[in-house]
């Protein structure tokens, strides 16, 4: 599909490298800090691989800090092949004529900037719920499929980390579009951000902010992966005699690494593979200047006519910013994947790990009878916003959680042990109280472990000089108290009953 649509954008071309910027290339660096960078690959290397036995926080943070010095010291050598930053705005209409002379449907539709959102789609004309927004064939798309045809193709037949990983591998093939003079998509990559709010743009006084979160050791998950990722494809390239791939040692810093991972995490999207066979991961331009709200997925891939088509998943009015929605995520997973908190998520809910002991001399029973439900013995569960942020799966969990032997061999000769994921279930007065009790300590616990009050928090919001990554974090640390408070007071009331 790629060669047949695009020529030799998709062809293996070499990247060009001069001195200058990035229309034509990037600044090298002298072959001696080159070979400071590669001690420092291997470094990172090794300290991102760390593996720990049991999960950990506090040495999840001093891997953290240890990672955050290595990348420092390469992000001062790499300094050398930065390149000066071109201002999206100025780009817009050569990609809004660039999409349209490449069949895509966005009459009626602008890009605009939204305080609080970038850039965002507006509507220029009345739309009524169900109506076509953006149509975007598939020629215009990023996708994994194009991986094959650039620079990468071999790589990708013999790499691991990009056969299993297409993200990786399409934020690789971002960076070589990026840097290749004559890409097709370079209209396309022009209107894209600069930067991001994904945690891998957070400084160590910024993640801070998330101390006694359970959200921090996602994020600092992310961050190691990320600088691990980073770390595996410098020393491979640095390696590789492949002519295609020296030219990406050329552009490939961890700066750079950052922004196409970024680009990818906060804009991907799937569509299926041209013949039908698979999903594939996709950057879909256009569509992806729409912001998230809450209801319903609204787009879809037309095999047809091949290409995305958005519709309104609402009425809009001329002038007003449309939206779409990115699916039911929780702030913490937008926080960490999206780079952003959405304060009225109706599908947020805090992650809970919960877990029977190999040490408790009842563990045989409680996860043959979990077993039974479909529920592990150990493993995240959700506390959900709103008025019943207990669902089946952890209520059930819960009750297995808190019985007793005889109980146990109750539920397990029963028929109806089913039943134990509906709140209704006959249970024993005895175990159900024990577990709403069980499940309030929990809550408290996640309560006290934050540093700082929900007041001291709204408070800190309204300063006009925390940074966008402080800002976000305060925003999610907020939203996991509210929800934990409003979880709190329901149990207090089962409790209570
Ligand atoms: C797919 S892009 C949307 C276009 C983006 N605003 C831009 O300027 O290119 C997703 C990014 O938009 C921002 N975003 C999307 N929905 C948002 C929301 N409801 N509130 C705040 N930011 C949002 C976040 O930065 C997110 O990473």
């Amino acid at each position: 599909m790629g060669r047949k649509n695009h020529g030799k954008a998709h062809g293996r071309v070499k990247l060009p490298v001069q001195e200058t910027n990035e229309e034509e290339g990037v600044p090298k660096i002298s072959p001696q800090k080159r070979s400071e960078v590669k001690n420092l690959v291997g470094k990172l290397l090794k300290v991102t691989s760390t593996i720990l036995p049991t999960p950990n926080a506090s040495k999840e943070w001093e891997i953290h800090l240890e990672i955050e010095k290595l990348l420092e010291k390469i992000n001062k050598l790499e300094s050398d092949m930065k390149i000066p930053i071109s201002d999206r705005d100025t780009r817009i209409e050569e990609f809004i004529n660039w999409m349209k002379e490449n069949g895509a449907e966005i009459d009626g539709i602008k890009i605009a900037q939204f305080p609080g959102y970038g850039y965002g789609i507006k509507a220029e004309k009345n739309f009524a719920q169900g109506d076509l927004l953006i149509a975007v064939p598939r020629k215009v798309m990023l996708t994994t499929e194009n991986v094959g045809d650039s620079l990468l193709g071999p790589l990708m037949r013999t790499d691991p980390m990009l056969q299993h990983m297409p993200n990786v591998a399409l934020s690789l093939l971002l960076l070589i579009e990026k840097f290749k003079p004559d890409s097709f998509w370079k209209p396309y990559i022009a209107v894209l951000p600069a930067e991001y709010t994904t945690v891998l743009y957070f400084k160590t006084n910024e993640l801070q902010e998330l101390k006694g979160s359970p959200s921090l050791e996602p994020a600092l998950k992310q961050c190691r992966n990320i600088a691990r990722q980073y770390a595996y494809f410098s020393n491979l390239f640095q390696q590789s005699t492949d002519p295609g791939i020296a030219s990406l040692r050329e552009v490939f810093t961890y700066e750079q690494y950052c922004w196409a991972v970024s680009t990818v995490m906060t804009r991907q999207n799937f569509v299926p593979s041209s013949d039908g066979k698979s999903m594939l991961t996709a950057l879909i331009p256009m569509w992806d200047m729409c912001n998230h709200t809450n209801g319903k997925l609204s787009t879809d891939f037309n095999a047809v006519q091949d290409r995305s088509e958005c519709m309104a998943c609402r009425d809009y009015q001329a002038g007003e910013q449309i939206f779409i929605f990115y699916g039911p995520r929780t702030n913490s997973e937008l926080f960490v994947h999206n780079g952003f908190v959405y304060p009225d998520n109706e599908h947020d809910g805090l992650r809970l790990k919960l877990g029977v002991s190999r040490e408790d001399p009842l563990q045989p029973e409680r996860s043959k009878l979990l077993c039974r439900l479909g529920i592990p013995a150990a493993g995240d569960f959700l506390l959900r916003k709103g008025p019943d942020p207990v669902d089946g799966r952890l209520l059930a969990f819960l009750r297995v959680f808190n019985m007793g032997s005889e109980h146990l061999k109750h539920w397990l000769s029963s028929d109806r042990s089913c039943d134990l994921v509906y709140p209704d279930c006959a249970l024993e007065t005895e175990v159900e109280s024990k577990m709403w009790k069980f499940l309030l300590t929990r809550i408290n616990l996640l309560q006290r472990a934050y540093p700082t009050t929900l007041e001291e928090d709204c408070k800190k919001l309204k300063n006009p000089l925390l940074t966008p990554c402080s800002l976000l974090a305060v925003q999610l640390r907020i939203s996991e108290k509210l929800l934990l408070d409003a979880a709190e007071e329901y149990v207090k009331q089962r409790i209570k009953t």
